[in-house]
């Protein structure tokens, strides 16, 4: 047993069916986050791994069942309301500001949170300049941290595929999070930028950040998580460590012997 099961959930997801029309895209969903873990979610194309993304972070209400993000019922609200909460999410297709810059977009994350009143910003007073330059001390100090500094003045648009995904996460951790929702992060990164991204991810963990990741990358997936949970039709069909995902016979059938990148043996 990991240090992370031993401690109490952060996220709770209570029997969540999820109905479109006749389709049933998540029949009866249950499975917690614990403080500090990182769990992944894993299954075939059309498991209903975004669909649950989807409901956990409020763009899709649950046909049935109950979220509870530290003991909040997330069911209910709306995604900005969720994200106020410290549960953050990046997202599968980039959605970067691409004509600003590498800083603004961190900047503009930061805004969001800023204490500042509109009216302490139209008249520049000296509270809101205070709070500016503070504000740009961490956008240095999250683009340091992420290892973009570099390319602050270049254009969100202008980086390659797999800075763009850096990128969101940054965005994402502007945002001040208790809690990561990693939609795909490594899609489209190659492998040194893989590798690089699985250190990042152990030290966003250093700072307490509890993860849930819906990821192809097997070796990813194997590599970083305390837990991995199995979608197959809407329906989990495992719960367990790395070792215990991979040695399963069901989760074999279904989804890591259908030809998907395989994790060292
Ligand atoms: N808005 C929607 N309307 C109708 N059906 C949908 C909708 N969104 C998803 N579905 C269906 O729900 C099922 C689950 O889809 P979902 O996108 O959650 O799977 P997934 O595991 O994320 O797949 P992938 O790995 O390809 O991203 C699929 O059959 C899909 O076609």
């Amino acid at each position: 047993m990991t240090q992370a099961t031993q401690k109490k959930a952060i996220l709770s997801i209570d029997h969540v069916a999820v109905h479109f029309g006749g389709l049933v895209a998540i029949s009866d969903m249950t499975f917690d986050v614990k403080e500090g873990e990182l769990l992944s979610l894993i299954g075939p194309n059309g498991a209903g791994k975004t669909t649950a993304f989807n409901v956990v972070t409020g763009f899709l209400r649950p046909t049935k069942g109950e979220v509870h993000f530290r003991g909040i019922p997330l069911h209910k609200l709306k995604p900005h309301e969720i994200a106020s909460t410290g549960l953050v999410r990046t997202f599968q297709k980039t959605s970067l500001f691409t004509t600003n810059t590498v800083f603004e977009n961190v900047l503009t994350g930061l805004h969001r949170h800023g204490n500042a009143s509109p009216w302490a910003t139209l008249l520049a007073l000296p509270s809101m300049k205070r709070e500016e330059a503070q504000l740009r001390e961490k956008v240095w100090e999250i683009l340091d941290f992420i290892g973009i500094a570099h390319r602050a003045n270049e254009l969100g648009g202008s980086l390659p595929y797999g800075e763009q995904r850096l990128l969101g996460v940054a965005v994402a951790l502007a945002a001040d999070p208790s809690m990561l929702l990693l939609d795909e992060p490594a899609a489209g990164m190659n492998p040194s930028e893989t590798a690089d991204f699985m250190t990042l991810l152990a030290k966003i963990r250093k700072r307490g950040i509890s993860i849930l990741l819906v990821e192809h990358d097997m070796p990813l997936v194997m590599g970083v998580s305390d837990r991995i949970v199995v979608l197959n039709y809407g329906k989990i069909i495992a719960n367990g460590t790395p070792a215990e995902i991979q040695a399963n016979p069901e989760v074999i059938q279904a989804y890591l012997g259908q030809g998907v990148k395989h994790a060292a043996a």
